[in-house]
């Protein structure tokens, strides 16, 4: 199926395009950008009139709980999920049930994506086995099983001298290493939330920004010495983006990236009693935040993830204190970024390009991220004016955790494509989709 997509609103990072053009996808690749191209009969066409056409979004931190945890997500529903947020690339994170600690494991994820997904997964492989952080698991096994990256995400790994040598070894296969930053024997016993004045009034329990701080410091001091790649995940503090930036400085190999959660809400706004407010780690300060939007701005943070962390109703129906950490955020994360960040002026849409697709890819060696012809045919268009209410009874995903349940915001995707294929299309725009 040869795919015309009609007077959009092109944006690659890749070549520095942004400009009203006709894109034309034959057998899977971008075949032609031109101001106009005249469909043949047989060709589908999407009109993309006032959308931005994007490089497919990839998304490097997803929870999708396959294997054991499959009541809160599985591979199909949460890459429908996905496709339906605009994506054509997921990473998976190995804390599942077993954890993914070993090729065969990686290969489970990868066969069974491979034939029920929409889109594209890569399963990312933990660092130690079991994530018990006493022995490193089989990493030049599972890199040879094609792992786009090493993690500990849940937690960090708190031996430094095995970190070192799980560092060195992805440096070997030329992979990077994504940090969980916690240090969790510096937050108070049953820690959710920050440590701040308002938290201190609900009576909750603090997690203080050196639990993440004194990490991301370690962690790029050992990257530095192992010569690693450092991929710093959903960053939150300002202290977080202070040493990003002296680490660039530097001229090191590390990057951020930070959730639309973490630059759309402050501490100030939770809700004691609705845990779908409780994420690892948690939500910040307004100081924080403007740290966040500042480093998204000036481009010290390269990458928006979601860190989409699916539970199930009764998990999340607990106290603060006892619920699991995590909410999920395929489906709001288009629609948060344009509305916190491109509405209000804080990125550009080339930006938003970069850091959810052009960034992401380059983070992980792909040659995805772009649309260059030849380039794989993986395409998100989004209406960046359409304006709705979020309804987490329509999401796709398993997981119905989010505090943006009723939140009126601006920008849908329209359409995602992925190997030139149609994963996702929205209803209203599959009416004019001839
Ligand atoms: N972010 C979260 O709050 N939870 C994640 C773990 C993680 O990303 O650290 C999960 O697996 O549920
Ligand atoms: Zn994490
Ligand atoms: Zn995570």
């Amino acid at each position: 199926m040869n795919i015309l997509i009609k007077n959009g609103r092109v944006i690659d990072p890749a070549t520095k395009t942004d400009k009203i053009s006709d894109l034309y996808i034959e057998a899977g690749k971008i075949k032609e950008i031109k101001d106009e191209i005249t469909p043949s009969k047989q060709d589908k066409v999407i009109d993309a009139k006032g959308c931005y056409v994007m490089p497919g979004l990839i998304d490097l931190h997803v929870h999708l709980r396959d294997p054991g945890l499959t009541y809160k997500e599985d591979i199909v529903s949460g890459s429908k999920a996905a496709a339906k947020g605009g994506f054509t690339t997921i990473l998976a994170m190995p804390n599942t049930k077993p954890v993914i600690d070993c090729a065969d494991r990686v290969k489970y994820v990868h066969n069974k994506a491979k034939e029920m997904a929409p889109i594209h997964v890569l399963q990312i492989g933990a660092v130690t086995k079991g994530q018990a952080g006493e022995e490193l698991s089989k990493i030049k096994e599972m890199a040879d099983a094609g792992i786009p990256a090493i993690s500990e995400d849940g937690k960090s790994v708190m031996n430094a001298g095995l970190y070192k040598e799980a560092m060195k070894i992805a440096a070997e296969c030329n992979i990077p290493v994504f940090a969980h930053c916690e240090d969790k024997s510096l937050m108070e016993v049953k820690g959710c939330v920050n440590s701040d004045e308002y938290t201190k009034e609900l009576g909750l329990p603090g997690i203080s920004n050196a639990v993440e701080d004194v990490i991301v410091a370690r962690d790029i001091l050992l990257a530095k010495e192992a010569g690693a790649k450092l991929h710093l995940c959903h960053c939150s503090t300002k202290d977080s983006v202070e040493m990003i930036r002296l680490a660039k400085e530097e001229g090191l190999d590390v990057t951020g990236e930070v959730c639309p959660h973490h630059f759309t809400l402050t501490s100030d706004e939770i809700d004691k009693d609705d845990s779908n407010y409780k994420m690892n780690p948690p939500l910040r300060t307004k100081e924080d935040k403007e740290a966040l939007l500042e480093g998204l701005k000036n481009d010290i943070i390269d990458v928006i993830s979601t860190d989409h962390a699916p539970h199930s109703r009764d998990e999340k129906n607990q106290p603060m204190e006892d619920a699991p950490f995590g909410i999920v955020g395929l489906e709001t994360s288009v629609a948060l970024t344009i509305t916190e960040l491109v509405e209000k002026g804080i990125i550009t849409p080339m930006q938003m390009a970069e850091k959810m697709s052009y960034n992401p890819a380059q983070v992980i060696h792909s040659n995805k991220g772009t649309l260059k012809v030849g380039a794989p045919a993986d395409v998100t268009i989004i209406d960046p004016e359409k304006e709705y209410v979020i309804d987490s009874m329509t999401f796709l995903s398993r997981g119905k955790n989010t505090p943006f349940n009723g939140w009126k915001v601006k920008g849908m995707v329209k359409a995602t494509i992925c190997d030139g294929k149609i994963a996702y299309m929205n209803q209203e725009a599959a009416k004019n989709f001839k």
